[in-house]
Parts: C-alpha cells; structure tokens; sequence
C-alpha cells in the first residue's frame, strides 16, 4: 500500500513543541491548566524549605547545645508543617491537571477522528485503517499522559531553580558552579535525545505496520484457516517485530550510554558543590567563618537535590521525545491537506434531472497509466433505473463512488435541473463532488456490519434529512428480504450481530446492509445499488429489486448488475468497457444496436452455460 507515512521533521525541542500543543489543545479548560500548574509549582516551592528548616535545626544544637533544643524542636515541628501544607496545595492541584489531561485527550481524538471521516475515499484507500486508528490511539493518548504528568515535570524545573537559589544565597561560587555544572549535563541530555527522538519515529512506524499485519491476520480468520495462512503469516510478523526492535536495541544502548554519562556527572557535580563549600569557608579563617554541619548539610542536600533533578530532567527529556514521537505519528491526519470545505456538513440537494459530462478520474496509485474512467457521459432522470454493466475491472465501482461525490474527479461538469427550472452548473471537481454527495446515496457492495444488535447497526446511519425514524426500521427489513430469516419469536430488532457478522451468511449480511442503506437513502434524488444482492439467490434478487423500484419510484436509481436477465427490470441500460461508457439507451435498442452490449450478453451466457455445465458434473459425479 502507498501509504501516507510520511517522516515528520524532528523539531529541536520536543517539550516546547509538546506545551504549544498543550495550549491549543485545552481550549476552554485553559483557566484549569494555570489554576493546576500554579497550585503544584506552589506545593513544590513550598518543600523546598525543608532541607533549609533540617539545617536551622542542626546549626541550632551545633551553636547552643541542651540548650537549643526548644528552638531545634520548633524548626523539626516547621518541616512536619511544610509537608502538611504541601500537601493541600497538591492534591487540588492534581485533581485539576488529571481533569484538564481527560479533556485534552479527548479533544485530540475527536478531532483527528473527524478528520479521518472527512478525508476522501482516496486516502482512505491508500492507508490502512489499523494504522489510522494505532495513530489516533497513541496521539491522542500521549498528549494525555504528558498533561497529566504535570506535577512531575513542574518538581523538576522548580527543584532545579530553586536549590540552585539557595546555593546562591548560601555561597554565590558554588550557586555559579552548580549552575554550570547543570546546564552542561542537560545539554549533554538534550544530545542524547535528539537521537532517541529519531529512533522513537521509527520504532511508531514499525508498530504500525506490525499492528496493521496483525489486524489483517485475526480479521480474515476464515481465508487464514481456509487457505493455511497462518504460518505465511507468522513469518510476516517475526519481520515486522524485527522491525521494530532494530531502532529498539539502539535505543536501549544509548539510553544506557545516557544514564551512566548522567549519574556520574552528577554525583561529581554534588562532591564539587560541598568541597567548594568547605574551601571557601575554610580558606578564610580571618574573617572568624567557623564551618557550621548543619550549612554543610544544606549544601549536601541541596546539591543531592539538583543531582536527582538532573536525572529527573533526563528522564523527562526522554519521556518528551518518546511522548512528542507519539503525538507526531498523527501529523500525517491532522495536517494531510485536505480541502477545508470537505469537513464542512454537505447541503441537501434535489433534482429531476442531472447531466454528467466529460468525467475523468484516475485512481492515485495508477497516475502513471490511463484514467480509470475516461470522459464519461451521463444523462440522468429521477423516476427511472438504470442498470450499469461491464466486465470485471471496467468502472462500475470507481464511476459509483464518483456520482456518489466519495471520490473527487479530475475533471467533471455537472448540469443538474428541477424540470423547468435551470439549476447548478457546476465544473469544479470540489464542488461537484460537494454537489453529488448532497443528492446522492450508494449502498456499496461490501456488507460492512458491526458488532451490537440489529437494531443499532440499522440505527448506524443518517439519511440526507439526518437520523432515520425507528419506526421506518420494520419496513426497510421487509424491503431487503430481512424478515424472512430473522426469528419470529421475540423482538427481531435485538437480534445480536458478531464481529464481521460471520455469525451470519454472506446473503443474509447482504440484506441486513441493505435495510440500512434502503434507510440512508431516502430523500436522496439519485440512489447508487453496487450490486448489492449479488450474494442472493434469483429469486429473491428479483424480489428485492421489485422491491425497492416500488419505494423508491420517485428516484433516480443506478444499479451494478453481473446476472443480465436482471436488464429487463430497468428502463435503460449504462454499458462501460475500459473506463468509458459506451452506450445508454434502453435494453432494446442496445441490443440492435451495441456492439459492446451484444459481447457482454454473449459472455454472460457463455458463462451461465459453463455454471449449468459444471452443475450437472457435480450432479453426475454424486451419483
Ligand atoms: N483503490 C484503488 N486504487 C487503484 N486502482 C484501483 C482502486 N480501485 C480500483 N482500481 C482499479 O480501477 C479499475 C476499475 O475498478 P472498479 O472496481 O471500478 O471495477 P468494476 O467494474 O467495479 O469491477 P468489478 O465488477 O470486478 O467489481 C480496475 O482496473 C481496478 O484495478
């Protein structure tokens, strides 16, 4: 598949990138996301008097003795205190952020959801549909964890200032060198992860072509077991997850590389920090300096503190990649270009006659041949039907999915009129695809149903006029056949349908899409039928057919019909070969007249004779 996997760029600085994202993404919650943001900077600055309180303590009984000990008691009873208040600052501050990150995800999955929904039939042929939702799954979740995971990154950067605050006020050289000594080690870390970020994007990629093999795999279990797919299968996904781990490994060694380059650093960083510190107040005995324990340990602590923020930081940089890769897998939805005007709800329209004319399309994986359908000329009337034929490969769906405005056109001119009223004229392709989508309803040929009862897969759909009445449902399954295989006991409507509906025939899943297209299309002027009973039996084809001419009389009605001696139902006959439409008219006059029509009646009955030939060997052979 020539997908749409495009590499995004590997921007300079995952976290900035992440809290733009953030801010656009919490639009109406931005009140809440400050609100958090300052009450959890607040419980960590709050904290941040600890080690000075441990240390007033210590300097207290270091200086006094039995005596200090009320007043080392009323610093140790301030840390409990800081602690406390810490605390309810926190927890609302938390409540909040994970609120406003429900929200933001929520947000990021709708909208790349709506997007997808709105993109072309094109696109959507071109990319898997596994992958699509592993993007949209992993965006939008991803935004999420790193809005909720605000408190840590928050302690980081107010654990990073503000020991180095206090540094400074204990001594300004070893506030400077701790300052230094930090900047280094997370630029060092920012080195490391610009590769990781790399390896991230790949490793996404590789998921997702893994996951898609996968989905392929457990969603045709029928063709896997009956054509012994599994271990071709198998053998695919043993490469797929190779993969995957080929940028994995790399990631884990510099990952490790990573760690050890910080952890060193650090601890050096720290014993520099307290023998800078005992130095400089040793150095200079004139002055009367006496090293007191308790500011040797204010230093210690507050050296370890920037230490483990530097690893902090570390983690969060990688965490930002990893997290910032996620959240670009969707770039390829969320800024595929796509004409805004396709997301925008179509407006109804209604005609009595519409006239196509110079139609070509090309399907984009075939630029380099002929357009799929080659100036293609139509003239169409509500009230009538007309039956599209050719051989496999011709057109039939591609020229379909056009008139239903699900493919835009390269070129196309659509007159359409209300009887003696001139109507549009329309020659932009966007446009007219816009035109088509609002006049038109196709019951394609795959019986796509989902898993939950009758009742909500007839309810998945909306005619033009919008949600069909429950009250129609009854009557669209008396329309498609339905009736006659659903249980008479009980209520029909919660009849359960499975995964792909294989708890059903390929018939009865036929009838059931059926009955929700026959609801999709009323109100439409132009109903497209891609040979949707092609899995009934003779009989019941021609019922249906009856069936819906009668309901739908006052529509223009297409339908893709392979058995001919269906033709004579219609009041004319659409004729393609290789992308073109050949002839029109009525099955009479083509008949004396079509070449084209007369080799496809020949090749039909060549073929029903071959089915009847091969019928009566099967019957010979049983006996
Ligand atoms: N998504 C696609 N990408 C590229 N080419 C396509 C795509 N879909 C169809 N085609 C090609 O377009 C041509 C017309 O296909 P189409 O499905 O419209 O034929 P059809 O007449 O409906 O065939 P059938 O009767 O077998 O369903 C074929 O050559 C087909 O290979």
């Amino acid at each position: 598949m020539d997908s749409d996997d495009a590499k995004p760029g590997i921007h300079r600085a995952p976290v900035l990138q992440l809290y733009r994202e953030l801010w656009f993404q919490a639009k109406g919650h931005r009140a809440a996301l400050l609100g958090s943001m300052l009450l959890l900077v607040g419980a960590q600055v709050v904290l941040l008097a600890v080690p000075y309180l441990v240390g007033k303590s210590l300097n207290v009984l270091q200086a006094r003795g039995n005596d200090g000990a009320g007043e080392a008691a009323f610093w140790l009873a301030a840390v409990l205190g800081a602690t406390i208040v810490s605390w309810l600052i926190h927890g609302p501050g938390r409540i909040l952020e994970r609120n406003v990150a429900l929200a933001v995800r929520q947000r990021v999955a709708t909208a790349l959801t709506q997007r997808l929904l709105a993109f072309p039939l094109s696109w959507h042929d071109r990319n898997h549909s596994v992958a699509s939702a592993h993007r949209v799954h992993q965006s939008s979740s991803s935004l999420g964890t790193f809005a909720e995971s605000q408190f840590i990154y928050l302690r980081s950067a107010v654990r990073l200032v503000g020991p180095i605050g206090a540094l400074i006020a204990i001594h300004p050289l070893v506030g400077g060198l701790a300052s230094f000594g930090l900047l280094a080690i997370c630029g060092a870390v920012v080195g490391f992860d610009r590769a990781i970020v790399r390896l991230a994007i790949r490793t996404n990629d590789a998921e997702r072509r893994y996951t898609s093999v996968l989905a392929d795999a457990l969603g045709n279990a029928t063709s896997v077991l009956a054509l012994r797919q599994a271990r071709p299968f198998i053998r695919t996904l043993q490469q797929r997850v190779e993969d995957v781990f080929e940028p994995l490994r790399r990631m884990i060694v510099i990952n490790e590389v990573k760690w050890c380059a910080v952890d060193v650093a650090s601890r050096l960083l720290s014993c520099c920090l307290v023998a800078l510190y005992a130095w400089l107040v040793l150095r200079a005995p004139g002055d009367g300096q006496k090293l007191m324990f308790g500011s040797v340990y204010m230093v210690w602590e507050y050296a370890l503190q920037s230490g483990a923020v530097v690893a902090a930081v570390a983690a969060n940089f990688q965490t930002f990649a990893t997290q910032y890769a996620n959240y670009q897998s969707a770039d390829v939805i969320r800024h595929h270009p796509v004409d805004e005007s396709l997301h925008e709800p179509v407006e109804t329209q209604s005609w009595q006659q519409c006239e196509i004319d110079g139609l070509v399309f090309r399907h984009v994986a075939g630029r380099d041949s002929g357009p799929t359908l080659d100036h293609v000329r139509l003239n169409l009337q509500r009230g009538k039907r007309y039956a599209l034929i050719g051989s496999s490969g011709s057109g039939k769906s591609t020229l379909m999915r056009v008139l239903a405005g699900l493919y835009v056109a390269e070129r196309i001119e659509v007159q359409a009129s209300n009887g003696a009223t001139a109507g549009a004229q329309i020659q932009a392709p966007l446009k007219a695809a816009r035109f088509l989508r609002g006049s038109t309803t196709l019951i394609p040929q795959e019986a796509e149903l989902f898993e939950a009862s009758l009742e909500q897969n007839l309810a998945m759909c909306e005619s033009l006029h919008g949600q069909p009445e429950p009250e129609g449902y009854h009557r669209a399954l008396e329309l498609a056949a339905v009736m006659d295989f659903l249980p008479t006991e009980g209520d029909p409507l919660q009849v359960s349908i499975g995964e792909h509906a294989s708890n059903w025939s390929g018939g009865q899943r036929a009838r059931v899409a059926l009955a929700r297209g026959i609801l999709a299309a009323r109100g439409s002027s132009l109903i497209l039928l891609d040979e949707p009973t092609a899995n009934l039996d003779t009989r019941t084809e021609a019922a249906v057919y009856r069936n819906l001419f009668a309901e739908f009389a006052d529509a223009c009605l297409i339908a893709s019909v392979h058995r001919l001696d269906l033709l004579r139902h219609f009041d004319e006959v659409l004729v393609m070969v290789d992308g073109r439409l050949v002839a029109q008219g009525s099955e009479a006059v083509l008949a004396q007249t079509s070449v084209d029509y007369a080799n496809l009646r020949a090749a039909s009955l060549r073929q029903n004779d071959a089915e009847e030939t091969a019928v009566e060997m099967a019957a010979e052979d049983a006996v």
